[in-house]
């Protein structure tokens, strides 16, 4: 029974044994803080100005939202609710895209890595490759029936808003405006749709525990109803309340490496709460297999060595996979000593 899903639509009268956190490691959640995180503009015209200000997200919060991104209210609430409808199909149907192997390119999964945790997460997730489309399209859950082309059609449009983030990133750094893509190659990207249902006991577990995004850039939509993502920053976290019109994004791991640690891939969390289930749908752009990541030279000098080693993606992933999600930042372990 532990490693099976939760979104059956049972509600549970208590939280399960293996579900339920260490003293030590549970949420807090009255400690949380609220602050807004910045949101950005991207219709503004002073694209100096938008790239100075994404340039102070990333380095103080590694989060930020953006708006005016090109995706149409329209759209976003077509995935969010393909990905609603996904979750609410019966079990059975469910079950036939079951799989706990991390390697495998679509499925469905629960909480996070359910052979290798010993406490589980509150989170059904599904989790497909998305390029190139018509490499993975095929193997996409068949229903509900609008599932491939909704979200085929999400993936080209978010995939175009990464892309337009990571130059005005690069541009930020000071570095040629098409720097990042260059590096990172033929960028893979992946999707996750997260369902959150409702919890009997929220103090007591995670949705998802604090961890950092191990690939280049995360583009989140988050349930404009139900609010669940908290980020890390000076010793609080913070809930994002979520905005409607808004794309969350954040500096993963391997921006990190390339800024040299200037730009942070910050932790955060999901929490859940007891009468209200929450979807979010993340995407992730990942560098390309071939592609050698580190810190990039123009960012090094005398006062500002390198602090990680060059790595490939390859690498990286398999470690990132073969750990707790919660464990110390994946990215010390490429630290130059
Ligand atoms: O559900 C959320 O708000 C956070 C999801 C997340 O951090 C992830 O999928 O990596
Ligand atoms: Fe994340």
């Amino acid at each position: 029974m532990a490693e099976t899903l939760i979104s059956s639509g049972n509600r549970y009268e208590s939280l399960p044994e293996r579900y339920k956190r260490p003293l030590a490691e549970r949420p807090n959640l009255s400690q949380v803080i609220k602050e807004e995180i910045p949101l950005i503009d991207l219709g503004c015209s002073d694209r100096r100005e938008m790239v100075r200000s994404i340039g102070e997200a990333c380095r103080s919060y590694g989060f930020f939202q953006v708006i005016n991104h090109g995706i149409s209210r329209a759209m976003m609430e077509e995935i969010m609710g393909t990905a609603r409808e996904f979750f609410h199909q019966p079990m059975e149907e469910k079950m036939k895209l079951y799989s706990d192997d991390p390697a495998k390119k679509t499925r469905l999964s629960t909480s996070f890595n359910v052979k290798k945790e010993t406490v589980h997460n509150w989170r059904d997730y599904l989790r497909l490759h998305c390029y190139p489309l018509q490499d993975f399209v095929h193997d996409w859950p068949p229903s509900p029936p609008a599932f491939k082309e909704v979200v085929s059609r999400y993936c080209t449009q978010v995939r175009q808003v990464g892309f337009n983030l990571l130059e005005y990133i690069s541009e930020s750094l000071g570095l040629e405006t098409n720097y990042m893509e260059t590096v990172l190659g033929e960028q893979g990207q992946h999707m996750a749709m997260n369902f959150y249902p409702p919890c009997p006991e929220p103090d007591l577990t995670y949705g998802l525990p604090g961890h950092t995004d191990p690939n280049t850039l995360t583009l989140l939509l988050q349930d404009p109803q139900v609010a669940g993502l908290q980020v890390y920053r000076a010793g609080n976290w913070i809930a994002v309340d979520p905005h409607p019109d808004a794309i969350v994004i954040n500096v993963g791991d391997q921006i990190q490496a390339i800024s040299n640690g200037r730009y942070k891939s910050v932790w955060h969390r999901a929490v859940v709460n007891s009468d209200k289930e929450r979807v979010s749908v993340a995407s992730f752009l990942c560098p390309g297999s071939g592609a050698i990541i580190g810190p990039a030279k123009q960012l090094q000098g005398k006062d500002s060595p390198p602090i990680y080693t060059d790595f490939t993606y390859d690498q990286y992933y398999k470690k990132f996979w073969s750990r707790n999600l919660d464990d110390e930042h994946c990215l010390e372990l490429f630290k130059i000593r």
